[in-house]
């Protein structure tokens, strides 16, 4: 038997329809809501992903407001990039993609995001804020993991939930998303000092990879029936020079699994969904408040 498919992209589209209603009402009140980018460098990847962010916000009726820097930025510029948009009242939200380019210090450029306007929740107040269980806007990718499993009435209660990789956009967040009262899973972060990986995946209800790791999660490591999201995404260089995304988990977990969230088609569209979502949120709050 293979996996039902947990169809991120269809989900996405959903999200979006529901969220362009909620920016109509939004017009209604005099706000048209406004995502920011700020993209340094010329990594193809990154290109891309913030294209696909601007064509997502051109559908939903969200405005693009996008800043590019060279690769030669320096760190004044890219902080001046975000007080610019810290202070642009037509921007609600925005993101800094990363990676930025090496000798660029990420941490300090994350700091310097307005809270309020931090669409990728992975401020150091806001992520301090999902410590405490406080409301602010949530990291996009493990919201939107949340998102699929709830849409497709995947269980988290008492759910054995493991993860694997402990990034600060993905794996450390998720720990602590799934752990809330209202999620209540059981929840295990794998990293490269875990000692039995096999043995410790092969426990899990729910398995979410995002190590970044092609292939690391294996068909040998799931109990039958378990859900398994592949948040992995790398891209590499196939034989032919031509570059292609790979995801964490191994194609045979298909015949496993009870249900798989599939890369591409899973979890990256979701990501994306939760991005819109926290802007539309942000600009809601803005009118209410
Ligand atoms: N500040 C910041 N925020 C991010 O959210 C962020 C980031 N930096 N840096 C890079 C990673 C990666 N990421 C992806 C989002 C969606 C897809 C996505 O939609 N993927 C499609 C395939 C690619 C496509 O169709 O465009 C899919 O999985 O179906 C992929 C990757 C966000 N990231």
């Amino acid at each position: 038997m293979s996996a039902k498919i947990l169809d991120g992209k269809n989900t996405a589209a959903t999200i979006r329809s529901e969220l362009t209603a909620r920016v109509k009402a939004l017009g209604e009140r005099g706000v048209v809501p406004g995502l920011g980018t700020v993209l340094v460098g010329d990594d193809p990847g990154s290109h891309a992903y913030v294209a696909g962010k601007h064509r997502d916000c051109a559908e939903v009726g969200i405005e693009s407001i996008q800043v590019e820097l060279p690769a030669t930025a320096t760190q004044a510029e890219v902080e001046a990039a975000v007080a610019q948009l810290n202070k642009d009242p037509a921007c609600h939200g925005f993101i800094v993609q990363l990676p930025l380019p090496k000798g660029l210090d990420e941490e300090r450029v994350l700091s310097a995001v307005d809270p309020s306007k931090d669409a990728d929740g992975l401020h150091p107040q806001n992520l301090g804020k999902l410590v405490l269980m406080q409301p602010a806007p949530l990291p996009c990718t493990p919201r939107g993991c949340l998102e699929l499993l709830r849409r497709y009435d995947v269980a988290t209660d008492g759910a054995e939930l493991v993860v694997v990789g402990r990034g600060v956009t993905a794996g450390r967040p998720m720990g602590l998303l799934f752990s809330r009262r209202s999620e209540n899973a059981t929840v295990t972060i794998c990293h490269t000092g875990t000692r039995d990986l096999v043995g410790t995946v092969r426990r899990a209800d729910i398995v979410i990879a995002a190590a970044g790791v092609p292939g690391v999660v294996t068909a040998d490591m799931i109990k039958p029936g378990a859900a398994v999201l592949d948040v992995g995404i790398t891209r590499v260089v196939g034989p032919d020079g031509k570059g292609r995304y790979t995801g964490d988990v191994a194609p045979e977990v298909r015949e496993v699994a009870g249900y798989l969230a599939p890369m591409p088609g899973g979890i990256g569209p979701m990501t994306r969904a939760m991005l819109l979502a926290n802007v539309v949120e942000a600009a809601e709050a803005a009118v209410t408040a």
